[in-house]
Formats: structure tokens, sequence, C-alpha cells
């Protein structure tokens, strides 16, 4: 199990750049938790300015004829805590001795802490973290070994690193686009990303993040 820990004391200078909803002929948009009717889900995906223009130029480094499929961006925090709330209970049903830190760091794995701190957001509240993964010639998905959201061992970034196959090339694809496109990956999770927050300064050794809490642009407010 990783955990970011030192993150929370990463400074941050926000460019206050505005959220946008990502628009580029190799991205498809399709917002998962609105699909899956959790309340309060945005109908439409948001990132920061320059965070989308580095999705569009990780699409521009795909094969011909493959996209990238964004299931979330900008989360607001009602949306976050309602995820936290879930997935604790699902811990809890398995685990009722758990309370505490334990079930804190067990829940926090997965999902963060719907934090009101503005001195640490959760990444998705930022506008800098995105779920995604990659549509064939043909619009299908990619092989990636697990559902999106399947909070298990097998999420982990580098779970088919020893076993050479079409998963094992799949996400090494996504991983080799996002990172060249300057993203870094929350190792537990393959399918999510950072551009600019602190978990992205964290791991690719900035001294401030660049994105702290987004301002909720008024059409979803
Ligand atoms: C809930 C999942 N899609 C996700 O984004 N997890 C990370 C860790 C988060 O909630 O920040
Ligand atoms: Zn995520």
């Amino acid at each position: 199990m990783t955990q970011i820990r030192d993150w929370r004391h990463v400074p941050i200078d926000d460019n206050r750049e505005p959220l946008v909803t990502p628009a580029h002929e190799r991205i498809v948009c399709q917002p998962a938790y609105a699909r899956q009717g959790i309340e309060g889900a945005l109908q439409h995906i948001y990132v920061r300015e320059e965070t989308a223009d580095r999705l569009y130029t990780a699409a521009s480094l795909l094969p011909e004829g493959y996209r990238l499929l964004i299931w979330d961006g900008f989360r607001p925090d009602h949306v976050q805590r309602g995820l936290y709330e879930a997935f604790e209970a699902s811990i809890l049903s398995k685990n009722p001795e758990l309370t505490g830190p334990a079930l804190r760091e067990k829940v926090t794995t997965y999902v963060s802490y719907p934090s009101e701190d503005l001195s640490a957001p959760a990444p998705h509240a930022t506008g800098g973290a995105v779920d995604l993964t990659i549509l064939d010639e043909n619009g299908r998905e990619l092989p990636m070994g697990t559902a999106f959201d399947d909070f298990s061992e097998l999420a982990r970034t580098d779970a088919f690193h020893d076993k050479p196959g079409d998963v094992q090339e799949s996400r090494k694809l996504l991983l080799a686009v996002m990172e060249a496109a300057g993203f870094s990956n929350y190792i537990e999770e393959w399918w999510h990303f950072d551009y600019g927050n602190q978990w992205w300064a964290l791991r690719t050794g900035q001294e401030a993040a660049v994105y702290g809490k987004a301002a909720v642009p008024e059409e979803v407010q």
C-alpha cells in the first residue's frame, strides 16, 4: 500500500487558470459519476486550462485512430465526500473493527479525504487531476486489467509488470503518453493522473503546486 505522506506540506502558488471542458478530436469526455447517478456529479468534464492543453498533447501521442476517454476531472466537494463515505461504508461492512487512522488510511488509498482545508485540497478539487483510459480505433477501451474504480491490488499501475501481454502494453501506453505530456501517475490507480496540484508537485520534485482548490464555474454552481 503506497500512501503519499507529505503532499499536504507542499506550498501552493495558485496561477488561477480557469476550468475548461477539454475539446479535442482525439478526446472523448464521458463523466462516469454523472452516468452512475451519483448525486450532484457534474454532467461535463472540467480541468484547468493547461491541464487540458497537456491532455491534447497526450492524445496526439497515441497511435493513429486511438483516443483518450476521460471519466472525471474537477470534482466538487460534495461528490468527493459522497465517494469517500460510500467507500468507507463498503470497507466497514467487511472490516467492522477498523476505526480512526487505520480506517482513514485504508479509504484514502483509493478515495481522497474530502478536505475543506485550502492548504491541502483533494487532488480532483484542484482541476489538475484526471481519471482516464484509452479507446482503440474502433472506439473500444483498451484492456487495462480492471474496470475504472476497481479498488483492489490489481488497480496498481505496476500490477502487471511481470505479466507480459495486452494489459501490460495498454498500461504502459497510457503511462507513457501521460508522462510525456507532463502528468504524474498515482501508483495505486492506473487511471489517475495529476498535473499542477500538490500530488504532482511532490512526485515531480517541484517547489510548489500551481493549482490549489479550483473556483467552481458558474454553470455548475
Ligand atoms: C475515486 C477515484 N476515481 C480517485 O480519483 N481516487 C483518487 C485517489 C482521489 O479520490 O483523489
Ligand atoms: Zn482520480
